[in-house]
């Protein structure tokens, strides 16, 4: 199979679609890799590597659109690359249609085979491509809060660790998935209170077992929510309901009960935020300020920490871009389970319930 790697044009994502590493595996089975120059540049991989293993070098994202059978890139296409897209090509990488009407419907119209890491699932329920990122997201997302909470930042003024004979900070998350999970790890070991919620008690279990006794866990109902939100600090959003909407578990109303300076970090923002405030931001500009309170709500948070995100999303994609590459996408879904659950839009039909039911389209595209 012909398969082309281009370049992010995303704001500040820096992340590419395979390695090195993934061109050698894909070359020696047998395939032709186009690599748009400098693709691999941000995250610390140059041309000459990727050519030293066998891949083709291409000038223009134009180029390779037009010379690959299947694409394979790390986020979701932006509007410059709606109409590069061609019938019948596999398009393998984060899409979040739920939360993009526009994204959804250039998607349907290009006719191409929409697979979204985001919703590739393994049989125990858990995101395998998703996963690696929320762990960064998780982890990035205590660094950025910890930074916005600073004054001259427009924060409380809070040292989230504190310091001797100073309590230290509250950091409330929503969503005890792997964002939610690692998030509290790095606010525990910063010497914060955590408080952890989530309405899947197994999840509770699991944290209340692993964590250190000044991360508690607590039921996630409205009520709670609103206790909260009024003493702590720094709130984390990491709710998913798999392939669809975030659910707004802070609304706008919300934001008055909490103390001027609190920092939101929406990670859940892809998926639409489950905050009633958020709107995606980027990493040149990631915050805003509503009623006193910091916004942080980029979409693409791994983007910044390059080194570490592409070898982590790699890892766990290629597999699957080999699978699709020697099998071709009917089959491959066919004999794996996991894989097919990334169908989102097979030419022009959506294909994945909960898309339909994030923009109320009735059956139209389905
Ligand atoms: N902004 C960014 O750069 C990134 C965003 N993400 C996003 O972060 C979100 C979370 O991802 P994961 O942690 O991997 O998902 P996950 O599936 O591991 O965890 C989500 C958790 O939310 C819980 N939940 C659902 N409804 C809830 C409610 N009403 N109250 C409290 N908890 C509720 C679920 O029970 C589950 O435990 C996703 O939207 C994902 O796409 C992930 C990586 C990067
Ligand atoms: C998952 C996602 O949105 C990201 O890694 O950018
Ligand atoms: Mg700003």
């Amino acid at each position: 199979m012909k398969i082309g790697v281009p370049k992010e044009i995303k704001n500040n994502e820096n992340r590419v679609g395979m390695t090195p590493a993934g061109v050698f595996e894909l070359v020696n089975q047998g395939h032709t890799v186009y690599v748009q120059s400098t693709a691999g540049e941000g995250s610390g991989f140059f041309n000459a590597v990727y050519q030293e293993v066998g891949a083709i070098i291409l000038e223009t994202i134009e180029e390779v659109y037009q010379s690959s059978e299947m694409i394979v890139k790390v986020k979701e296409p932006i509007q410059e690359e709606y109409a590069l897209i061609q019938p019948n090509q596999i398009v393998f990488t984060y899409f979040h249609f739920a939360s993009s009407e526009a994204l959804t419907l250039a998607m349907i119209n290009s006719n191409a085979i929409c697979i979204a890491y985001e919703t590739v699932e393994d049989e125990d329920g858990t995101l395998p491509l998703l996963t690696p990122m929320s762990e960064v997201a998780g982890r990035m997302a205590i660094q950025q809060g910890a930074k916005y909470l600073e004054k001259p930042i427009k924060g409380r003024g809070i040292l989230l660790g504190g310091v001797p004979g100073v309590t230290p900070g509250k950091v409330l998350i929503l969503g005890a998935g792997v964002v939610g999970v690692q998030a509290a790890k790095m606010a525990a070991g910063l010497g914060a209170h955590v408080t952890i919620m989530d309405v899947n008690m197994k999840r509770l279990r699991y944290v209340n077992d692993i964590m250190p006794s000044h991360v508690v866990t607590e039921y996630s109902s409205v009520y709670n929510i609103k206790k909260h939100i009024q003493t702590h600090d720094l709130i984390i959003g990491g709710v998913l309901l798999k392939g669809g909407k975030a659910p707004k578990l802070i609304t706008r109303d919300m934001l008055k009960d909490m103390r001027p300076g609190t920092v939101l970090v929406d990670v859940a923002v892809d998926q639409g935020g489950c905050m009633e405030t958020t709107k995606a931001t980027t990493h040149e500009d990631p915050t805003y300020i509503i009623d006193d309170i910091v916004h942080y709500c980029v979409a693409n948070m791994p983007g910044a920490v390059p080194y570490t995100s592409t070898l982590a999303l790699t890892n766990v994609t290629l597999p699957y871009v080999l699978k699709l590459a020697n099998k071709g996408w009917e089959k491959a879904c066919i004999e794996d389970k996991s894989l097919a659950m990334g169908l989102n839009i097979v030419s022009g039909k959506i294909v994945y319930s909960e898309i339909t039911e994030a923009f109320e389209w009735g059956l139209q595209y389905a």
